[in-house]
C-alpha cells in the first residue's frame, strides 16, 4: 500500500474509574485498549462490533475529540503526506502530539459525522447557516461566496439550492443526514468518520444515503472510517472492515474476503446475525448470548472467550462444542456466584413423593437442561466432576460447586492472548485456534 493516510497504532482510551469522597481512582475502563489499522487514500475502512465494544470511543480518540491515553494517530493528509519519522521515533504527523494551531489545521481536515442526525443542528439556524458555519469559523468572510459554496454543495447532496434558508425541523431524518454530510464536506476534507451514520434511519432511507455518500467518497476522493453493529450496512459501503470487540480488533480484511472467509468467531457470530430474507433460515445458526462483558474487568486471555462458540477444550476432554460451551457458562455463573438454586426449585412443579430427593435431581436436570447439557455426556471424568458439581449446588454450596468446575474444566483461551495470524497480507486475525494451526503446520514442515 502507498503511504496510508490515516495510520493508527496501538491506541488506547482508558477512562478513569473513581470512587469514594477522596474520588480516588480504583481502576480504568479500557474503552479501546491497543488498536491498529492503516486508512488508504479514498478508502473505507469499516468498523463493527457490538454496543460496547469501543467504536465510538475509537472514532472519537483517533479525531482527537477525546484525548487518547497512548498510541499514535499519523494522519498524512492536508498536505502532510511525505513527512519522515523524527530522531526520537515521534512522527511530525501524529495527531495525538499536534500543537493547537496543527490541531485547527486538522479540524478542516477531519470531519466526523453522527448517528442521530436531528440533535446534530441547531434548530434557530438556517440549514445554510449551518453547513456556512465552518467556512466562517476558519476565515472565509465573504457571504456571498459563502452561500454559492453552501448551495453548490446542498445540489451535490441531493437537495436543492432553495433549502438553504430553511430550518432543521422542516426536513426528515434521511435529509438532514444529508445536510451533516454537506456540513462535513464544506471544508474539503481529506477524512470523514462516520459514526453509525445510517442506524437512526428507514432501511430504504438508510440504501439512500449509503449511495450517497459512496457517490461523494468518489467525488471528493475521501478517505472514510465507517462505524457500525450491522454487518449488512458495512458489507454495502466498506472496501476492508476491522471487527472490534472489548477495545480490541480481532480481525480485519478485506470485505468480500472477510464476509465469505471469516476467521475469527466473533466475526462469524456477527454473520451469522445477518437477517436473511427467509424466515426458517438459521443463517449458521451461531447464536451470540449476552452482552459484551465491562471494559473495566475484561476477561483473561482472548476476551471473547466467555462467549466464543469455539471456545478451545483442554487435552483429555472432547465433548461435542455446544456442550463444552454450556459446561464453561455453567463454571461462570457459579464462579459468580449467580445461580439462585431456591429460585430453581421453587419454579419446579411440585411432586407428591419424597419431594427432597426428587427435588435435588429435578434442580441438577433443570440447571443442565437450562445449560444446554445433556443428561449423559459421554465421558466418564467430565460426568463426575459435573456430578460432584452439582451435587454441591444442591446443597446451596456454589462456592464449593464453582472450585470443582474450576478445577476440572480449563481453556486454554483463558489462559494465553492470541497473536494476530496473518492469513494473507491483507487479512489478520487474533484467535487461539490459528496460532495453534500455524504452530501444527510450522512442525510438520520441519519434521
Ligand atoms: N466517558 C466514559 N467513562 C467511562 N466509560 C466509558 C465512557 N465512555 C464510554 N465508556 C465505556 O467504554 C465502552 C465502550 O463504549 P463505546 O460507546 O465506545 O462503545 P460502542 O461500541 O461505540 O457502543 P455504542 O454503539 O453503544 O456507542 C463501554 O463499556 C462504555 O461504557
Amino acid at each position: 500500500m502507498d503511504e496510508p493516510l490515516v495510520s493508527v497504532r496501538d491506541l488506547k482510551k482508558h477512562y478513569p474509574i473513581k470512587k469514594g469522597l477522596l474520588n480516588r481512582q480504583v481502576g480504568a475502563a479500557r474503552a479501546v485498549d491497543g488498536i491498529s489499522f492503516d486508512i488508504a487514500p479514498g478508502e473505507t475502512l469499516g468498523l463493527v462490533g457490538e454496543s460496547g465494544c469501543g467504536k465510538s470511543t475509537a472514532a472519537t480518540s483517533i479525531i482527537r475529540l477525546e484525548e487518547p491515553t497512548a498510541g499514535e494517530v499519523v494522519f498524512n493528509g492536508g498536505g502532510r503526506a511525505g513527512a519522515e519519522r523524527n530522531a526520537d521515533g515521534s512522527h511530525p504527523n501524529d495527531i495525538t502530539r499536534f500543537s493547537e494551531t496543527e490541531l485547527k489545521a486538522f479540524r478542516r481536515d477531519a470531519q466526523m459525522i453522527f448517528q442521530d442526525p436531528s440533535s446534530s443542528f441547531d434548530p434557530r439556524m438556517t440549514v445554510g447557516a449551518a453547513v456556512g458555519e465552518l467556512l466562517q469559523v476558519h476565515g472565509m468572510s465573504d457571504r456571498h461566496r459563502r452561500r454559492a459554496i453552501v448551495e453548490n454543495l446542498l445540489e451535490r447532496v441531493g437537495l436543492s439550492a432553495s433549502d438553504y434558508d430553511r430550518y432543521p425541523h422542516e426536513f426528515s431524518g434521511g435529509q438532514k443526514q444529508r445536510i451533516a454530510l454537506a456540513r462535513a464536506l464544506v471544508l474539503n476534507p481529506d477524512f470523514i468518520v462516520a459514526d453509525e451514520p445510517v442506524s437512526a434511519l428507514d432501511v430504504s432511507i438508510q440504501a439512500e444515503i449509503l449511495k450517497l455518500i459512496d457517490d461523494l467518497q468518489d467525488e471528493f476522493d475521501l478517505s472514510l472510517l465507517f462505524i457500525s453493529h450491522d454487518m449488512s450496512v458495512i458489507k454495502k459501503i466498506c472496501d476492508r472492515v476491522a471487527v472490534m470487540y472489548l477495545g480490541e480488533i480481532v480481525e480485519i480484511g478485506p470485505t468480500e474476503q472477510l464476509f465469505a472467509d471469516p476467521q475469527h468467531p466473533y466475526t462469524e457470530a456477527l454473520l451469522s446475525a445477518i437477517p436473511t430474507p427467509d424466515p426458517r433460515s438459521t443463517a449458521g445458526g451461531i447464536e451470540l448470548k449476552g452482552t459484551v462483558p465491562s471494559p473495566s474487568n475484561p476477561p483473561s486471555g482472548c476476551r471473547f472467550h466467555t462467549r466464543c462458540h469455539r471456545v478451545i477444550q483442554p487435552d483429555g476432554i472432547d465433548l461435542d462444542q455446544a456442550n463444552w460451551r454450556g459446561i464453561l457458562n455453567l463454571r461462570d455463573r457459579l464462579e459468580a456466584g449467580n445461580i439462585d438454586v431456591e429460585q430453581i426449585r421453587e419454579n419446579l412443579p411440585t411432586d407428591e413423593e419424597g419431594v427432597n430427593a426428587a427435588g435435588d435431581d429435578r434442580v441438577r436436570s433443570q440447571i443442565r437442561s437450562e445449560f444446554d447439557i445433556p443428561e449423559q455426556l459421554g465421558s466418564t471424568d467430565v460426568e463426575r466432576s459435573l456430578a460432584q458439581a452439582l451435587d454441591r449446588v444442591v446443597e446451596d454450596d456454589l462456592e464449593g460447586a464453582a472450585d470443582v468446575m474450576s478445577e476440572t474444566f480449563t481453556t486454554p483461551c483463558e489462559e494465553s492472548v492470541p497473536e494476530r495470524t496473518r492469513h494473507d497480507d491483507r487479512h489478520a486475525s487474533s484467535c487461539l485456534l490459528h496460532e495453534r494451526t500455524e504452530r501444527a503446520q510450522a512442525a510438520a514442515a520441519n519434521d
